[in-house]
């Protein structure tokens, strides 16, 4: 064991009312809105296939040429008000939205920098306008926040003199201004979303992390952080040098899922980031460069999320004209259709102690004390297995949309059950609710 004096000090899992209302809401809408939504991948007439936010280096673009973007950015489309009906009807219960990505441009008016929303045509606080409009609909807000910042010329991707170590003090000292001006401008803010903390500079930040979570947190009481913030004094980041999670939640699960029978994340608070395309969290004009995910394959990822105690962050990407495409909104769509008639399985919901069948996920709200079969693949066999412990039993098996009506269950073993169907036509994943009790 190695000494940790700077790693996780709160103590995990959470079970204060701010970190339960975080794990029941279980989805969320990720929004990446920047300079970089304006070219759209796509720079002097060159697709660039590469996450859009990145376009700045794979188009090898000079900061000044970059940053001269700011002075389009006046959004006539943006309409926080029908963003927040479209996230409402999607059925998310938060969401978390980048106020300065790695391009360093804010999306408020920060004392800190010019290179915010207040030298845009646009002027006013549309940050504002958003944590308003999201917050009158009843869904928590979160801030994304890069630490990476290619526009201020203080950053620095190691330590390795003294000027270095001078500047990145200078930036940290920026950064400190900004996260509290932030947690105090909107202190409806429920958490912080770190990201671009993975340089060495960072890494040898381990102290000043560390202390930078406990001012955060005593300015806005109950505030959530990512796992990413972190590093300890050794530079171990996510997980201090003893593998003990620092942060309030893992946030690791960047576009990818953990395996599905994983049981080790069932033990502790994560949350995986997902995009629609391969690759894009900003704007790309042209999704035809990479596979695009069907609402279905989304709608599993939450389901299987949930299942294995995690919260899935959809993301968004807003047009440079403030506009949501029509793919988004379609998406959005066909996602809040289906979580209008099976919420019941998302929200407050988390792992059933069940051993997972092929047909799907089960989650399990240890309120009601109800389980959830959500059903993805069709047995051939036309029958549902369910093994459950020798010591319960199968009572009652009812499709969410019937719930007075009884599914046939037979018996086969003293650990397995078959669920029977009367006709197997579901052309969309289904729920059927288990009452499952203790022969005690
Ligand atoms: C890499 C990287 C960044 N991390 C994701 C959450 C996006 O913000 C992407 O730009």
């Amino acid at each position: 064991k190695k000494d940790v004096e700077y790693g996780q000090y709160n103590g995990l899992p959470r079970q204060d009312q701010a970190m339960q209302k975080w794990r029941e809401n279980r989805f969320g809408q990720f929004i990446h809105w920047g300079l970089y939504a304006i070219p759209g991948g796509i720079w002097e007439g060159k697709t660039y296939p590469y996450a859009s936010e990145f376009l700045r280096g794979s188009a090898k673009i000079a900061t000044s040429t970059w940053d001269s973007l700011i002075y389009q950015f006046d959004i006539p489309k943006y309409n926080p008000k029908e963003w927040a009906a479209i996230a409402k009807n999607m059925g998310v219960k938060y969401v978390t939205i980048t106020t300065k990505h790695h391009e360093g441009f804010c999306l408020w008016p920060s004392e800190y920098t010019d290179f915010d929303i207040e030298n845009t045509p646009y002027k006013k606080d549309l940050l504002r306008e958003f944590v308003d409009a999201y917050t009158a609909v009843g869904i928590d807000v979160n801030f994304y926040y890069s630490v990476l910042d290619w526009h201020h010329p203080d950053w620095r991707y190691d330590i390795k003199s003294d000027e270095d170590r001078a500047a990145f003090e200078r930036l940290k000292q920026f950064t400190k201004n900004q996260l509290v001006e932030l947690v105090t401008r909107y202190p409806e803010v429920k958490g912080l979303w770190f990201d671009g903390t993975w340089d060495n500079s960072w890494k040898k930040s381990g102290q000043f992390s560390y202390e930078l979570e406990k001012l955060l947190k005593n300015k806005r009481p109950g505030l959530i952080v990512n796992s990413r913030m972190r590093a300890d004094e050794h530079g171990s980041r996510h997980f201090d040098s003893n593998g003990i999670l620092m942060g309030d939640y893992e946030s690791g699960y960047e576009r990818r899922l953990p395996n599905p029978t994983d049981k080790e994340v069932l033990t502790r608070d994560w949350e995986c980031c997902m995009t629609i395309p391969e690759n894009q969290w900003g704007y790309h004009k042209d999704w035809s460069i990479s596979h695009v995910k069907s609402p279905l394959e989304l709608i599993e990822m939450l389901v299987q999320c949930t299942s294995q105690n995690g919260n899935f962050l959809l993301n968004f990407g807003p047009m440079g004209n403030g506009d949501i495409r029509p793919e988004e909104r379609e998406v959005a769509k066909e996602i809040g259709e289906w979580m209008k008639v099976n919420s019941e399985a998302i929200y407050g919901c988390g792992p059933a102690d069940l051993e997972k069948q092929d047909w799907g996920y089960y989650t399990y709200n240890e309120k009601n004390g109800k389980v959830y079969m959500t059903v993805f693949n069709n047995p051939v066999l036309g029958k549902y297995k369910i093994r459950l412990p020798k010591s319960h039993t199968l009572k009652k098996a009812s499709l969410i949309t019937k719930q007075v009506e009884s599914l046939e269950i037979k018996q086969i073993s003293p650990t397995d059950y078959f669920i029977i169907p009367d006709k197997i036509n579901n052309k969309k994943p289904f729920v059927i609710i288990l009452e499952i009790v203790d022969r005690a």
